[in-house]
């Protein structure tokens, strides 16, 4: 499995854990970034990390920043990107049994670093449903 990985400034420290946390699993890992804390704009991180899944370079991509949101949002912007931003592991299984989603968008400063990290054991373990899922996420893409 590979995982491309993106996070500004208020996601480093969770990032640099996961990285960990992906490497202690055998997961090779695109890292694009910031691994400092400097203030950085979030969506020079993320766009990379999109673009290996518009590719089918990498099997996921995770993207971390303060509330997840404008990560999120530019990563859906991409046409192959369905992007998750989840706060609880509930909403992380949901997000790729239901949904399929292939990046999992965090909000650092609003969950604890074990709670992370549980999100991405579950983000990675978890499978998708298909079925009736499969319909409604093919209508996802503007035409
Ligand atoms: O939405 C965001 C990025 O996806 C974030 O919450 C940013 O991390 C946040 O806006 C950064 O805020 P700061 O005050 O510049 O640290």
């Amino acid at each position: 499995m590979k995982i491309a990985i993106g996070n500004d400034h208020a996601g480093t420290d969770y990032k640099l854990a996961i990285v960990g946390l992906l490497k202690s699993m055998n997961i090779e890992v695109n890292n694009y970034g910031t691994d400092g804390a400097d203030s950085v704009d979030y969506a020079d991180f993320v766009h990379p990390v999109a673009s290996d899944i518009d590719k089918g370079i990498v099997d996921f991509g995770i993207i971390i920043c303060g509330s997840g949101n404008g990560a999120s949002m530019t990563a859906n912007k991409h046409q192959q990107v369905r992007c998750a931003l989840c706060w609880t592991k509930e909403i992380v299984q949901l997000s790729r049994e239901h949904n399929d989603a292939n990046i999992l968008s965090l909000p650092a400063r609003f969950i604890s670093l074990p709670q992370a990290l549980e999100m991405v054991k579950t983000f990675l373990n978890t499978d998708f449903e298909g079925g009736r899922h499969e319909r409604r996420i093919e209508k996802i893409p503007c035409k």
